[in-house]
């Protein structure tokens, strides 16, 4: 009978690629919320806790994150935290090597919005490795979407939602708004580029945006700089004049 469940075991492990049953209950933890909000600061928080309480703790940030620093996480009040930059997240068990990998207790992760394989790897440290991870990451773009983040929720033991203040009026903010014209989903910025907002002003913002871009199309305005600076400058001036 032994033999019979080492078999059965043996080709589980075979099939998944890792340990069968999981060794211990791993967790996944996610802290969500718009840029501003406070959520790098809380994850390291939390990794911080860990690695007091005796865990033993890996910081993991995308390396398109090139900010601040280029090895360490840090808020935007300046607070680090060395880390692992990397392109992808199956990268970091060979990075780190075996040994220091099983000996982990705790995965932080920033700039979660960052990782395509943000979902399986997840799946793999909590489910199979037994291990916890705390990720931190946008659950919206400047568009209000923001895809691998999202796709977490469902395995998440906790899912907590920060808030910023509006920049506009400082009442709540729960969007990101995007100051320049750049329509790419992936820009990497701080208060240059974005500003936190409320529902109010995410929809004032936007509508700007879109009006003064369907304008500026359909006029002879031929400088393509000359458009985009118009519009920046329309959405600026609504923005405040709130
Ligand atoms: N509009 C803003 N521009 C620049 N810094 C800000 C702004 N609003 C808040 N902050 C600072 O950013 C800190 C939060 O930084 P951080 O934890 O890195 O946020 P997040 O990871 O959610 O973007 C706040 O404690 C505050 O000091
Ligand atoms: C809204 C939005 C943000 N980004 C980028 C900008 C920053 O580099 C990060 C978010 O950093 P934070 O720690 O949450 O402040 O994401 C982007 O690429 N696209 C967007 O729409």
């Amino acid at each position: 009978m032994a033999s019979c469940k080492s078999s059965i075991a043996l080709n589980l492990t075979d099939r998944v690629g890792s340990s069968y049953p999981p060794r211990v209950s791993g967790e996944i933890h996610v802290i969500i919320g718009p840029m501003f909000a406070g959520k790098t600061t809380s994850l390291l928080r939390r990794i911080r806790s860990e690695r007091n309480n005796g865990r033993n703790v890996a910081m993991i940030k995308s390396s398109k994150d090139t900010r601040y620093a280029i090895d360490s996480v840090v808020t935007h009040d300046g607070v680090k935290f060395p880390c692992w930059a990397l392109p992808d997240l199956t990268s970091f068990r060979h990075n780190v090597g075996e040994d220091a990998y099983e000996k982990l207790d705790v995965i932080g992760i920033d700039e979660a919005q960052f990782f395509e394989d943000l979902y399986d790897f997840c799946c793999k440290v909590a489910d199979n490795d037994g291990k916890t991870v705390i990720l931190s990451g946008l659950d919206g773009d400047y568009l209000r979407s923001f895809g691998s983040v999202l796709d977490i929720i469902p395995l998440a033991d906790t899912v907590t939602k920060l808030t910023a203040r509006c920049e506009v009026c400082g009442k709540k903010a729960f969007f990101t708004f995007r100051k320049t014209a750049a329509t790419q989903t992936e820009l990497i910025g701080g208060a240059d580029l974005y500003m936190p907002v409320c529902r109010q002003h995410y929809v004032n913002g936007q509508t700007v945006v879109e009006t003064s871009r369907i304008v500026l199309e359909s006029t002879s305005v031929h400088h393509q700089t000359t458009q985009l600076s118009c519009l920046e400058a329309a959405t600026a001036a609504v923005l405040q004049s709130q």
